[in-house]
């Protein structure tokens, strides 16, 4: 089977990890220093559940509440990774504004979306419980987990979960049961 092409936008406030997460799953490497993005296109082909995807991985500029956001987001992009840092509230906040730009500019009520609290090294630090940003996932629809570029923690995770909503949102994928149980 060919490589399917998917095309997925890193989006989230400013120093949260986006670039240190998309770098970690690409070439698998953490670097400490800090260096903001304007724009960086990172390609992968990944293997999920027997079949390869070639991605394209936009690692956006970070954004403020008071950002445009760039139409080109909203076109041609398959699927939303969503960061925020839990030790910052404002980061978390951020990325409620981004989702609700998402749907304006794109038009749909849902969008293949995927929330990550990066950062989870920082025990001490930590603001955001888990138990929030599973519940503000779940209030989109989308999936959530919490990761840690800097120790590699579920990073490719991020990947394999934004891939299933994409399958899921085309259709390729049955949910099981029709009610659940939380
Ligand atoms: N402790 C810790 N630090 C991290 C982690 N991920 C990123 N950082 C640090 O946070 C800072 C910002 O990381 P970036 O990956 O550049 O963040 P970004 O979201 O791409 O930043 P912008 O390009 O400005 O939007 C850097 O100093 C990173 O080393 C993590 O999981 N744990």
């Amino acid at each position: 089977m060919p490589p399917k092409q998917r095309k997925i936008a890193v989006m989230g406030f400013r120093a949260v990890g986006k670039s240190s997460l998309t770098i970690q799953f690409v070439e698998g490497q953490f670097v400490d220093s800090y260096d903001p993005t304007i724009e960086n296109t990172f390609s992968k082909v990944f293997k999920f559940s027997g079949q390869d995807y070639q991605l394209q991985l936009v690692d956006t500029a970070g954004q403020d509440e008071y950002s445009i956001f760039p139409q080109s987001y909203s076109m041609n992009i398959d699927g939303y990774v969503l960061v925020y840092s839990v030790n910052n509230e404002k980061s978390f906040e951020v990325i409620k504004v981004i989702h609700e730009k998402i749907l304006d500019m794109t038009g749909k009520a849902q969008v293949p979306l995927v929330v990550v609290g990066n950062k989870t090294d920082l025990t001490m630090e930590r603001i955001i419980s888990p138990e929030q940003g599973k519940k503000l996932a779940d209030s989109w629809n989308a999936a959530f987990l919490e990761a840690s570029a800097k120790q590699n923690r579920q990073v490719s995770d991020i990947f394999g979960k934004i891939i299933y909503e994409i399958e899921k949102a085309e259709g390729n994928i049955k949910e099981k049961g029709g009610c659940s149980i939380s």
